[in-house]
C-alpha cells in the first residue's frame, strides 16, 4: 500500500512521509482490531463466550478494518479534512465493540476495556471537545447495550454493567478532559517549537552562516540548506563524515587550531579549512563551533556555524599578491626578492654551491619612455619580463627592482649550469628587436654580476655589488655585462660624491661654458664654435664633461643643465654679434634625454628669441645612436627642429651606426668626423680610407663636413686633400673661456693663459694631443680622488 501510494504521489518526499504517517495511524488501528479478534477466539476456546458471538464480532471488526484499507488503497481519505481518518475508524472501533458486546453478554466486562484503548489512540489527535462526544458515544452505546439484554436477568444480573458504566461514566469523562488538556498543552508546545525552528531555518536562510551539528565522533549530522545556498556544497556531502575527511588535498596546515580545540573539548571560532564545491572549485570555509556534553559531562558533539570565507581569503591571496609582486610585470618585487634571496643563498650554503646574482638595467630606457610615452615603456617591460622568464629555469628568480632594473637569482645546479652563455642568452632575449604600439624597438641592457659566497654572503651585499658591477658594464660602452671586482667599490663611492655635488652644481652656479672654434679649410675663418661644458668644481677644479655628462644624463640632471647651456650658449653668440664679431655658427650638444624632452622644440624656440640670435645661426649636435633608437620619432623631433630654422650635425661620426639609410631619412645638415679616425691619419691606412669615404659621402648627399680632434699639420693636410669643409682641434685652438674666445674672433692675440689647455696643462704651451674620453666614458680623475 506504501508502495501505491508513494508511486500517487509522485515519489515526492513530502507525500511519502504524510502517507507513511497516516498508513501507520491505520496499521496501529488494524493491529489493535487484531488483536480484539484473538482475544474473542481464545475467549471461544476458554468455553466463555459461543463460536456465533466470535464470528459475528470477527466479521464486523475485520469488514471495518477492510473497508478502511481499500479506503486508503484508493486515497479515498485524501479529501477528508483529516486524512488519517481517526475520527471514523475510532467511531467504527467503538461501534464494532458494542456489536460484540451485545453478542455476548458474558465478554462484555473483558471487551470493555477496549474503550480505553480506543479513547487513548484518540487522545493524541482530538480535542477535548471530541474526546467527550467520544465518550459520549461509549457510554451511550454500552448503555444501549445494557438496555437490549434488560430483558434477560433484570437488575440483578446487570448490576455489574450498571456498575461499570458508571464508573466509566465519571472515569471517561475526567479522562477525555485531562487527557485532552495535556494534548492541548503537548500541542501548544509543539506549535511554538515548529514556530521557533521556523524563526531559525528563516533567520539561517537570512543570514550567510550556516548551521550544522556534530556527534561525540565529530562526524556531521545535521547540516543547514544555507552551506548549498552559499557555498555551492550540498549537505549531504558532509553528512557522516568529520572535517579532516572533507578538506582537500593537499590538505593545508591551518586545522591545527581545530584539533587542539576539540581534543580539550573546548569551543573554537573562526576556525578556516579548504574544501572543493560540488563543481570541484576550491572554497575556504570558517567554522565557530561548541561543545554539548550529557548530564554525566560525557560529550555528546558538537554544534555551531560556518560560513563561506572564499571571497575573502582571495582578497587576502591578492593583497598578499600584490605586495609581493610588481604591479605591471606581474614578477616578484623588491620585498619577495629579499626573501627568495635569504632562502637561496641558505640553500646555496648548505649544498656548498654558488649562487649568481645578476643586476640588470636597460639601456637608455628612460629615453624610449620619454619619447614614446610611459604606455609604450610599461609594453615593453612586460615584454622583455616576459621574455627573461622564458630564457630562464624554474629554480630561478626573476624580480623587478623599479624603473628598468632587474634582479635575477640563478643557483647553481649539480650540473654546474652558471656559465656566462646563460647571461648571453638573458642578453640576446632582451636584445631582440620589440614591436610595441607600433613602434620597432631596439634595447639593449647592462649586467652586474655578484657571486656568492665570493662577493658576499648577504643578500643586500650581492644586490649592491651586482649594480656596482652593473654600473661598470654601463661605463665600458653598455649592451655588456661585467663580473663584480672589489675595486669597483671605490667606482661606486666616487660616483655616489658627484651625483650629490651635482645636484648642488646648478644653483652654486659652478657650470661655464668653453668655446672651441671651427675654422673653414677655404677661407681659413672661423665659420663656428662648439660650446663645451665644464664644472668648476670647488675642490677638483675644473671637471671636463666626460667625467659627469653621463652621470647627470643617469640621474636627470642633464636636462637642466643642457637648458642652461643653451640659454648661456645663444646668449653669448648673440652678445658676441652684437658687440661686432663676424656671424658665427653656435654648436651645442644634445644628450639623448633632452631629445627625448616633449617640450624641446619650444624651448629651443624660446631661448632664441630670449637671446635674438638667428636660428640658422644654432647648430644642434646629435649622436648617431640618439637618433636609432626609435627612428620615427627622431626623424618628427628633427623635422620640427629643421624647421625651426636650426641646422643639424651628426657628432662622433663612424663610431655608430653610420647608416646610408638616416643620412638620407633624416634633415641632416653636417656630419662631424669622429677624432678617432683623424688621429690616424698618417698612421693607419684604413682610418685615412674612411675618412675620405665619409666626406665624399657627405658631399654626394650635400651634408657639409667638419674633423673633429685636428692636432698635426698632416691631419689638416690630408683633409684639406679630401675637401673637408671645416677643422676643429687644438692645432688650431683649444677650448677657450668666452673673453679669450672674443679676443680671438676679433682678430686680437691671445691674452696669457687664454686656453683651456693652457689651463689644464700650462699657460701659453703649444697645443697638443690631450686625452679626453666622450660623454659617458667615465674615469675618476686623481684630483678627484684626492680630495
Ligand atoms: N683629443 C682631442 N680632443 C679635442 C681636440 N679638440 C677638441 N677636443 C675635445 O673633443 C671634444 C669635442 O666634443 P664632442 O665630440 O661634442 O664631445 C663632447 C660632448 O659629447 C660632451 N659635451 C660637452 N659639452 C656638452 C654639453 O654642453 N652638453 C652635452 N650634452 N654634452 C656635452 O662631452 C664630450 C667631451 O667634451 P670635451 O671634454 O669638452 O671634449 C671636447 C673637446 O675638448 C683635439 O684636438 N684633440
Amino acid at each position: 500500500m506504501a508502495r501505491h501510494q508513494a508511486a500517487r504521489s509522485g515519489d515526492d518526499p513530502a507525500h511519502l512521509s504524510r502517507d507513511t504517517l497516516w498508513i501507520s495511524r491505520f496499521m496501529m488501528a488494524a493491529f489493535s482490531s487484531l488483536a480484539i479478534c484473538i482475544l474473542l477466539v481464545l475467549l471461544y476456546f476458554a468455553g466463555v463466550t459461543d463460536a456465533r458471538a466470535v464470528i459475528l464480532s470477527i466479521s464486523a471488526i475485520v469488514g471495518s478494518v477492510l473497508v478502511f484499507w481499500l479506503i486508503f488503497w484508493f486515497g479515498l481519505n485524501r479529501g477528508s479534512r483529516d486524512p488519517s481518518l481517526t475520527l471514523p475508524m475510532a467511531t467504527s472501533a467503538v461501534v464494532s465493540l458494542l456489536f460484540a458486546m451485545t453478542l455476548s453478554d458474558v465478554t462484555r466486562d473483558v471487551l470493555v476495556s477496549y474503550f480505553g484503548l480506543v479513547l487513548l489512540f484518540c487522545v493524541f489527535r482530538f480535542r477535548t471537545p471530541m474526546l467527550l462526544l467520544l465518550c459520549g458515544l461509549i457510554l451511550v452505546g454500552y448503555g444501549a447495550v445494557i438496555a437490549l439484554s434488560w430483558p434477560v436477568g433484570g437488575w440483578k444480573a446487570h448490576s455489574d454493567d450498571i456498575a461499570r458504566w458508571m464508573a466509566m461514566a465519571t472515569a471517561l469523562p475526567m479522562f477525555a478532559v485531562i487527557g485532552g488538556n495535556i494534548m492541548a498543552g503537548r500541542r501548544a508546545a509543539m506549535r511554538r517549537l515548529a514556530a521557533s525552528e521556523e524563526r531559525f531555518r528563516r533567520l539561517t536562510a537570512l543570514s550567510s552562516d550556516w548551521y550544522w551539528e556534530q556527534d561525540a565522533a565529530l562526524r556531521f549530522t545535521t547540516v543547514s540548506a544555507g552551506l548549498e545556498t552559499h557555498a555551492g556544497i550540498a549537505p549531504a556531502r558532509l553528512i557522516g563524515k568529520t572535517v579532516e575527511e572533507l578538506r582537500a588535498d593537499p590538505a593545508p596546515e591551518e586545522l591545527a587550531a581545530y584539533q587542539n580545540a576539540v581534543h580539550a573539548r573546548q569551543s573554537y571560532a573562526g576556525i578556516e579549512w579548504r574544501m572543493r564545491d560540488d563543481a570541484g572549485a576550491l572554497r575556504w570555509i570558517s567554522m565557530d563551533g561548541e561543545p554539548t556534553f550529557d548530564a554525566a559531562g560525557e560529550l555528546l558533539g558538537y554544534y555551531g556555524t560556518g560560513r563561506d570565507i572564499t571571497q575573502r581569503r582571495q582578497a587576502e591571496a591578492l593583497v598578499h599578491f600584490r605586495a609581493h609582486h610588481d604591479a605591471l610585470t606581474g614578477l616578484p618585487n623588491r620585498a619577495l626578492l629579499n626573501d627568495r634571496l635569504a632562502a637561496a643563498i641558505d640553500q646555496a650554503r648548505a649544498v656548498s654551491r654558488e649562487l649568481w646574482v645578476v643586476f640588470l638595467d636597460l639601456d637608455r630606457f628612460k629615453l624610449i619612455n620619454d619619447s614614446l610615452g610611459h604606455k609604450v615603456g610599461d609594453m615593453l617591460l612586460q615584454i622583455i619580463a616576459q621574455r627573461m622568464q622564458g630564457v630562464l629555469r624554474g629554480s630561478d628568480t626573476i624580480a623587478r627592482m623599479g624603473g628598468d632594473e632587474f634582479v635575477l637569482l640563478l643557483p647553481d645546479s649539480p650540473a654546474g649550469s652558471l656559465s656566462t652563455a646563460l647571461i648571453a642568452r638573458i642578453m640576446d632575449a632582451v636584445c631582440a628587436p620589440v614591436s610595441a604600439a607600433g613602434n620597432e624597438l631596439l634595447i639593449s641592457c647592462s649586467m652586474g654580476i655578484a657571486v656568492y659566497p665570493a662577493d658576499g654572503d648577504a643578500g643586500d651585499m650581492l644586490v649592491e655589488h651586482a649594480d656596482v658591477a652593473m654600473y661598470r658594464a654601463k661605463q665600458a660602452g653598455r649592451n655588456n655585462f661585467r663580473f663584480y671586482k672589489a675595486e669597483m667599490n671605490e667606482l661606486a663611492m666616487y660616483r655616489l660624491r658627484m651625483e650629490s655635488d651635482l645636484r648642488n652644481a646648478i644653483e652654486s652656479q659652478e657650470f661655464v661654458l668653453y668655446y672651441q672654434p671651427q675654422m673653414d679649410l677655404k677661407s681659413g675663418r672661423i665659420s663656428g664654435v662648439e660650446a663645451l661644458l665644464r664644472w668648476q668644481h670647488p675642490r677638483p677644479g675644473l671637471v671636463h664633461p666626460a667625467e659627469f655628462i653621463g652621470v647627470a644624463e643617469e640621474i636627470g640632471l642633464i636636462v637642466p643643465i643642457g637648458a642652461w647651456v643653451l640659454e648661456q650658449a645663444c646668449t653669448q653668440a648673440a652678445a658676441w654679434q652684437r658687440a661686432g664679431c663676424p656671424p658665427l655658427q653656435m654648436a651645442i650638444n644634445l644628450s639623448a634625454r633632452q631629445f627625448a624632452q616633449k617640450d624641446l622644440v619650444s624651448s629651443i624656440d624660446a631661448a632664441l628669441r630670449r637671446s635674438g640670435l638667428a636660428a640658422s645661426q644654432l647648430e644642434i649636435e646629435i649622436t648617431e645612436s640618439l637618433m636609432m633608437t626609435d627612428v620615427e620619432q627622431a626623424a618628427a623631433t628633427l623635422n620640427e627642429l629643421k624647421r625651426l630654422g636650426v641646422r643639424l650635425s651628426v657628432d662622433d661620426f663612424g663610431t655608430g651606426y653610420s647608416s646610408l639609410y638616416y643620412l638620407k631619412r633624416f634633415p641632416i645638415d653636417k656630419l662631424k668626423i669622429d677624432r678617432s679616425f683623424v688621429r690616424d691619419i698618417g698612421s693607419d691606412p684604413d682610418s685615412e680610407a674612411i675618412v675620405g669615404a665619409i666626406i665624399s659621402l657627405a658631399h654626394s648627399l650635400g651634408l657639409s663636413v667638419v674633423a673633429e680632434g685636428v692636432e698635426r699639420h698632416e691631419q689638416l693636410a690630408y683633409l684639406a686633400r679630401c675637401g673637408c669643409d671645416s677643422m676643429q682641434g687644438y692645432l688650431f685652438s683649444a677650448p677657450l673661456e668666452s673673453e679669450a674666445m672674443e679676443r680671438m674672433l676679433r682678430g686680437l692675440p691671445p691674452s696669457k693663459a687664454a686656453g683651456e689647455r693652457g689651463k689644464m696643462a700650462g699657460a701659453g704651451q703649444m697645443p697638443g694631443p690631450v686625452a679626453s674620453g666622450k660623454a659617458g666614458a667615465f674615469n675618476p680623475p686623481p684630483a678627484w680622488e684626492r680630495k
